[in-house]
């Protein structure tokens, strides 16, 4: 019997492609999933590449299936299935088998599964993927959080299966035990800022200047030519080009403006927020994708207090200019927080993520793929950064870039229009550049409601107020 030299338990959008992608890449694949009859579909839509998929309708079949030590590769919805599986494979794996979480997971979820697994002889590993369908058919960027020695073991197939920049594998190991899941994660609240960003941007052209998606599609597709140029802003032009067959509008006008959301946003503000790090742009994108759900309130709330006034004035031509540059500094203070969350997490757990390697393996395959990630990448590897916004690189460009970020957030709030992540962004930045800020007055109220004492400029020691007489 033809033996795998690998599994894979889960043929959902992901599964179903990273399958396909091991077996385009030479190797026999072991195929398993919780509803077995698309286990045989799934093998009569491989065409040539069928030969290498071995059908298994249980999970019995699918350990027998693979060659000793099995990999076997998990690509379900996170949480409790995830469980499942894992406590299905224990009663069939052996020793020196490895199971890999492949899928988006809470990595506080596979801390525990490592630690549940310690001492079974079975090696696990949290991977995170991303790329979305196309990536897991055609090379995804892939985080790997584990030992390195188990990273070794399976650094071939997942290298190959990777996508490549210039010939650079996406794919790394990041760290022991979480790490590879924790990145994922914070790969994902960057990416709800950056589509949180997007989109009020085009909220500012729809409603502030009228601009139909026809006429707004050629804006993006223009500033994907210059700084801007990332994937996002690529499917942004081409959604907004794309009419709904049905009705022969544009399809954005018939969606629904209510935001799904599978977790990874939540996580990265809850872990930012765990460790002190301001995550704000990330936290008001998480919020919006909430306000959005609350279609229902909103609808209600506008006959209340009347619609956004909209309509804004002024040069064109300027206004363009600035949000383009509104888009791009917002980008970069998310992308500083993103990357400060993970730099606080390597040191509170050990990790030691090289930070540099994750924005590497970004520049490709995954959802917020972008040239400014290679900026970024060469921001790191020149040695340690504090904050994205006081690497050189990035201090020229935020210089250019900031008032723009200020008039747009400005003419916004002037035209009641929502751009909550670009305000948080802009809040951020003009936060943490001001040498003396307002906390000593609510140093001054804590410690006159409750005694909780406050440091004095030029003086050691903590130091009470004069409140007796006041209060
Ligand atoms: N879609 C994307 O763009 C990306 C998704 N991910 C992550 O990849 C993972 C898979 O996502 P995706 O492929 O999109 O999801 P799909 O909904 O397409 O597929 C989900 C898979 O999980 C299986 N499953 C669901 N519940 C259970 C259960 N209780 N026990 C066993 N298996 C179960 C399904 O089996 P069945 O056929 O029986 O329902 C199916 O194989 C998720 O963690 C997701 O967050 C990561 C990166 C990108
Ligand atoms: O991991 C992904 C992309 O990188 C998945 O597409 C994920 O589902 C996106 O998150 P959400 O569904 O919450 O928008």
């Amino acid at each position: 019997m033809v033996q795998a030299e690998i599994g894979l338990i889960g043929l959902g959008t992901m599964g179903s492609n990273l399958a396909l992608n091991i077996a385009e890449k030479g190797h026999t694949i072991a195929v398993f999933n919780r509803t077995v009859s698309r286990v045989d579909e799934f093998k009569a839509q491989a065409g040539a590449l069928a030969d290498r998929i071995i059908p298994c309708h249980s999970i019995e079949e699918l350990a027998a299936a693979i060659r000793p030590p099995r990999p076997i590769i998990l690509m379900v919805v996170a949480g409790k299935p995830v469980d499942d599986q894992i406590a299905m494979l224990r009663k069939v794996l052996s020793p020196n088998d490895i199971i890999i979480d492949a899928g988006n997971a809470d990595f506080n979820d596979t801390r525990r599964r490592f630690a549940e697994l310690e001492g079974t002889g079975i090696t696990f590993i949290g991977m995170g993927v991303s790329g979305g369908e196309e990536g897991a058919r055609h090379g995804p960027s892939i985080m790997v959080g584990g030992t390195e020695e188990s990273w070794h073991r399976v650094e071939d197939v997942i290298t190959a299966i990777s996508a490549k920049y210039k010939g650079e594998p996406c794919a790394a190991w990041l760290g022991p035990d979480g790490a590879g899941h924790f990145v994922k994660t914070i790969h994902n609240g960057i990416e709800y800022a950056d589509m949180q960003m997007i989109a009020e941007i085009y909220g500012v052209l729809r409603d502030g200047l009228g601009m139909s998606a026809k006429e707004i599609a050629p804006v993006f597709a223009k500033w994907n030519e210059g700084r801007l140029n990332s994937y996002l802003i690529e499917i942004t032009a081409k959604v907004l080009e794309i009419d709904d067959p049905k009705t022969g509008k544009p399809i954005v006008d018939v969606i629904v403006d209510r935001a799904g959301q599978k977790g990874t946003g939540k996580w990265s503000a809850i872990e930012a927020q765990k460790l002190g790090v301001p995550a704000t742009a990330i936290e008001a994108a998480v919020a919006a994708r909430v306000i959005s759900s609350m279609k229902t309130e909103r609808e209600a709330a506008q006959k209340v207090y009347g619609p956004a006034t909209g309509n804004i004035k002024g040069d064109k031509a300027k206004l363009f200019h600035d949000l383009e540059l509104a888009l791009f500094a917002g980008k970069i203070a998310a992308y500083a927080q993103g990357f400060a969350v993970m730099d606080a997490a390597s040191k509170e757990f050990s990790w030691n993520i090289p930070l540099a390697t994750v924005s590497k393996i970004w520049r490709a395959g995954c959802i917020i793929r972008s040239q400014f990630l290679g900026t970024i990448a060469e921001a790191f590897s020149k040695g340690p950064v504090t904050n994205l916004l006081m690497a050189p690189a990035f201090i020229e460009m935020m210089k250019e870039a900031h008032p723009s970020l200020r008039r747009i957030v400005a003419i916004a709030a002037e035209a009641g229009l929502p751009v909550p992540a670009l305000s948080a962004a802009l809040a951020y930045f003009d936060g943490y550049r001001q040498a003396r800020g307002t906390s000593n007055l609510i140093q001054a109220q804590r410690d006159f409601f409750g005694a909780h004492g406050f440091e004095r400029i030029g003086e050691e020691g903590a130091h009470h107020g004069p409140w007796g007489d006041y209060s």
